[in-house]
């Protein structure tokens, strides 16, 4: 079953090809659509509501075509916009109830679902009052309730931690895991940052330019592209037998000079590797997690014989380190 299809999908605008016959399907879960700035994401969420027309290609949401089906497909489906969209002079409870009656629901149903979701997204006191006073973590989650209060199969949520630190989008894909496993509606989810979509999402779609890049199940998507990089000091006999003890383990890694790259299999491997390397009393310079690069996902891990070999030690770049993003790994160039 899909909860979105389409179809050799493309948005032209004069200057700019924005989406460029994608095909891609979206089951039921959590789908993180990843892709830096530009790369169509919202264009994409305009076309699955019906609110833009494609250039060419179909494209079907909940098995309604979005060329036709646009109104009933809004019946059923949240979105919720990338920018700051709310009135500054309402609260929230106000606008929710708004939203909800906006969707059809009788009044007496329409607070009784904005009392609900307002607490499901963790909103209590403040929500009587007027949004403009709200910090941005607050407005974010005014934006997801209100793109649940219909009770809708499946949600859209255009970059929902857009603004947030650390914690405040912690917080905030925690909840949207939750609208999927406590209360079983779908989400697609996009954003820029791949690392915070991994621990969120069952499957991830990539887009770059408009184009499909990559679509995969999480869990296949870390498998190929999580590996630990592991370097020693030059004592070629210790190197051989931590390979050799690594390979033993069970372990899948490559060599390039000092450092071995070690694909994660699981969570245990962190801690085999570390365990391998005390006992051996081996000199370690570093170990660290590679976070993933963009052009990574181009690599296909079947043909690539030596990877390692395009990261040496001397050209490693290390993990991406983004100041204003920590934990996640940015696509964005
Ligand atoms: N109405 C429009 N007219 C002309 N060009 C547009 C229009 N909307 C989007 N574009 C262009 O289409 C491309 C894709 O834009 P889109 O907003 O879908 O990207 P995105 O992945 O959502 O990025 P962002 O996160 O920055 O919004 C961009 O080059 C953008 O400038």
């Amino acid at each position: 079953m899909t909860v979105i299809a389409t179809e050799s999908l493309s948005k032209r605008y004069p200057r700019v090809t924005a989406l460029d016959r994608l095909t891609v399907d979206v089951t039921p879960g959590v789908t993180g659509l990843v892709g830096a700035n530009g790369a169509g994401k919202s264009t994409l969420i305009k076309i699955l509501l019906g609110l833009a027309p494609a250039s060419e290609g179909r494209a079907a949401v909940l098995g309604l075509d979005v060329a036709t089906a646009g109104p009933r497909i809004r019946s059923l489906v949240g979105y919720m916009p990338e920018h700051d969209c709310l009135p500054p002079d309402v609260s929230a409870t106000e606008f929710v109830v708004h939203m909800a009656r906006m969707s059809g629901l009788p009044p007496a149903a329409a607070r009784e679902r904005t009392a609900d979701t307002l607490r499901h997204v963790g909103l209590y006191e403040e929500r009587y009052r007027p949004m403009g006073g709200y910090s941005t973590g607050m407005k974010q989650r005014v934006k997801l309730a209100q793109a649940l209060v219909h009770d809708p199969k499946l949600v859209l949520l255009d970059e929902p931690t857009n603004g947030l630190d650390p914690v405040g989008r912690d917080e905030m894909l925690g909840l949207i895991r939750r609208v999927w496993t406590d209360f079983g509606i779908s989400v697609l989810v996009t954003s820029h940052l791949l690392g915070e979509l991994e621990r969120t999402s069952d499957h991830i779609v990539v887009i770059d330019g408009g184009k499909l890049l990559r679509a995969s199940s999480t869990s296949d998507f870390t498998k190929v592209t999580g590996s630990l990089a592991v370097e020693v000091t030059d004592r070629e006999d210790e190197l051989l037998d931590l390979l050799d003890l690594l390979t033993a383990a069970g372990l899948k890694l490559r060599r390039s000079g000092h450092l071995l790259q070690v694909d994660i299999a699981d969570e245990d491997t962190y801690d085999v590797v570390r365990d391998a390397v005390a006992g051996l009393g081996v000199g370690l310079v570093r170990m660290e997690q590679r976070r993933h690069r963009i052009a990574e996902l181009f690599i296909d891990p079947e043909s690539a014989d030596d990877p390692a070999g395009d990261h040496g030690p001397d050209h490693d770049p290390g993990p991406r380190h983004d100041p204003d993003q920590e934990g996640g790994s940015s696509v964005a160039a």
